[in-house]
């Protein structure tokens, strides 16, 4: 079995991944804590032959959690943020600064569509641009929904945004505190990234393909107005592009890749911006 890990601010994700089939096997997560130890709630390493790691959270962290699986997995990949790979050119002037979950869910998103947009919605929210040639742009850092809520302070911290409630409902105004606050950041996260997306598709002058991923990417996606698809494995899939261990993934197949539905016209994505923001 392959061991892929997602370590984001807030939760530890893992899959196993079956070498010959390629198959998913299973999945989970944990919190993200600072000793993070493989326990009831991780995975057999018995079973385990190779390790892929991203990792955004604290050095130590990352280092703790390589220490150990080196001690029993043959072969760990740990990703890096770099200058380029596989036809992707870093936009970020220290580009090992660039988040390896960011720098891999862009690798993906290249891999798959050939230039898109790639909205991780997480602890953060993170919104980055590939063009058609592999030249990332660079991107925009958001708190994500759960940061902005508990940075209020008003005791609304566990009430989370129901992910089934319909965005008509969630764009509202609130009419009690916790209806305020959660329509409120709602509205500010999705205003962000239908804005963004279409700024930068203004810029550019293309209509890109957008792909949404992270914990809250199925409510977000509610509120984002233009074609886009989830893509809840797509750091996943950066790990399985950089470190390619089944014959799937050699042939350049990608676990979980959705259909992408084409961008809007860039004229109506203009028309949409000129009407946001001139009326
Ligand atoms: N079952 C869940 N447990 C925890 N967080 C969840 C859950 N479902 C959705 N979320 C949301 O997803 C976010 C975590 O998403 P994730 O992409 O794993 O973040 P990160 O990569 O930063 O750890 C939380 O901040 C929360 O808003
Ligand atoms: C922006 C992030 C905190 C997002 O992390 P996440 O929400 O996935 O936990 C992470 O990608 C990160 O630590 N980036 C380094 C700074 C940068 O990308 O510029
Ligand atoms: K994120």
């Amino acid at each position: 079995m392959i061991l892929d890990l997602d370590i984001g601010n807030t939760l530890s994700k893992w899959r196993l991944k079956d070498v010959i089939s390629s198959e998913i096997r299973s999945r989970g997560a944990v919190w993200t804590r600072e000793e993070w130890r493989p326990g009831a709630d991780i995975p057999d390493l018995d079973v385990v032959s190779a390790v892929r790691i991203s990792s955004v959270a604290r050095r130590a962290v990352l280092e703790d959690t390589v220490a150990l699986l080196q001690r029993r997995v043959g072969v760990v990949h740990v990703a890096r943020s770099g200058r380029e790979a596989l036809g992707v050119t870093s936009g970020y002037e220290e580009p090992g600064r660039l988040g390896v979950d960011r720098w891999m869910g862009a690798l993906a998103g290249y891999q798959l569509t050939g230039g898109c947009c790639s909205v991780d919605c997480g602890s953060a929210i993170t919104i980055d641009f590939v063009l058609p040639g592999g030249r990332h742009l660079g991107g925009y850092i958001i708190p994500g929904l759960r940061l902005m809520k508990e940075s209020l302070k008003l005791g609304t911290r566990n009430v989370a945004i129901d992910p089934d409630s319909e965005a008509d409902e969630l764009l509202a105004p609130g009419k009690n505190t916790v209806e305020a606050v959660n329509h409120g950041i709602y509205m500010a996260a999705v205003s962000a990234v239908n804005r963004i997306y279409a700024e930068v598709c203004d810029r550019e002058g293309v209509a890109l393909p957008l792909l949404l991923t992270g914990g809250d990417a199925r409510v977000v996606s509610r509120g984002i107005r233009v074609p886009h698809a989830i893509w809840p494995d797509m750091v996943y899939a950066g790990l399985e592009a950089c470190y390619p261990l089944t014959a799937a993934e050699r042939a350049g197949k990608m676990a979980g890749a959705p259909h992408v539905p084409l961008p809007a016209p860039l004229e109506r994505i203009r028309a949409g911006l000129a009407f946001s923001t001139l009326l």
